[in-house]
């Protein structure tokens, strides 16, 4: 579905990303994970084309990702960005709302459709009781549902998500990662999410890309992920691993003295 070739991606002097090379299939659920400052939302902004001039290639569906018109690639691709929204000037329903664009030239009408992708997008997310507030009212984590919330109802085959469970509670944290496994599983969406949870990316269902200081230090499956030498070499920081008493899956725990 995209393939990405030798990308870097400089501000002035200063190297973001450098030779990434990647190739994420349909279907497929991928982690990005790595410390603060590496990379990662800028990679996920670049692959949306929101990030500055970048060398390399992305294509999407065979085609180089800049040949795409706006309108055509935001039926295949929705993005839920990292702390933002509360800014808006709109209510929780006109933003969802307008994440449909796509769909409508300037003069058609609002359709059946348009409107059961927004209630469905709102039920699944649990906004829908907050749907007539402003944005710039909602609590940290209201919002970001309602990110995702926009982002579903595009209802596009390829989501990208920066660290949506950063402001949840645990319940809605579980609920919104069982969401997007389900959308994954049985909707075949393929999942692109930035995540400081090593354990969530360590899932046996997902693939991980390790960035460090823009470079990719190392990819492959969840589970692989938890090697003390590997996490070290990312995070510089030891790890322990448990194994969970109900799953038997192997949990890491970072090491305090
Ligand atoms: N427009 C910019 N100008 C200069 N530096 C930038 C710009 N955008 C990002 N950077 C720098 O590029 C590096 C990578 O930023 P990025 O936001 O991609 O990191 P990240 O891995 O997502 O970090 P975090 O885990 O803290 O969210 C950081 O050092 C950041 O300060």
């Amino acid at each position: 579905m995209i393939k990405v070739k030798n990308l870097s991606v400089h501000i002035q002097d200063k190297i973001l990303l450098e030779n990434i090379q990647l190739d994420i299939s349909d279907g497929d659920y991928w982690v990005i994970v790595g410390p603060n400052g590496s990379g990662k939302s800028t990679l996920l902004k670049t692959l949306m084309g929101i990030q500055a001039p970048h060398s390399g290639q992305i294509t999407l569906n065979q085609r180089h990702i800049k040949q795409y018109k706006q309108r055509e690639r935001a039926q295949l691709m929705s993005y839920v960005p990292q702390n933002s929204g509360r800014e808006l000037p709109f209510t929780v329903e006109e933003f969802v709302k307008m994440s449909r664009y796509s769909y409508h030239s300037p003069l058609s009408e609002w359709s059946k459709q348009d409107q059961l992708a927004i209630e469905e997008a709102l039920v699944i997310t649990d906004t829908q009781s907050f749907r007539t507030r402003l944005m710039k009212t909602l609590s940290g984590g209201e919002c970001q549902r309602v990110m995702i919330a926009a982002a579903l109802s595009q209802q596009t085959p390829l989501i990208l998500l920066d660290e949506p469970t950063s402001y949840l509670d645990p319940h809605h944290q579980v609920e919104i990662h069982q969401l997007i496994n389900q959308l994954n599983k049985t909707h075949q969406m393929t999942v692109i999410e930035v995540s400081h949870d090593i354990n969530h990316a360590a899932h046996p269902d997902k693939q991980v890309l390790a960035l460090r200081e823009g470079k990719v230090l190392w990819q492959g499956s969840g589970p692989e992920l938890l090697d003390k030498q590997r996490l070290k070499q990312l995070y510089q920081q030891d790890f322990t691993f448990v194994v969970h008493p109900t799953n038997q899956r192997l949990f890491a725990l970072a090491e305090t003295s």
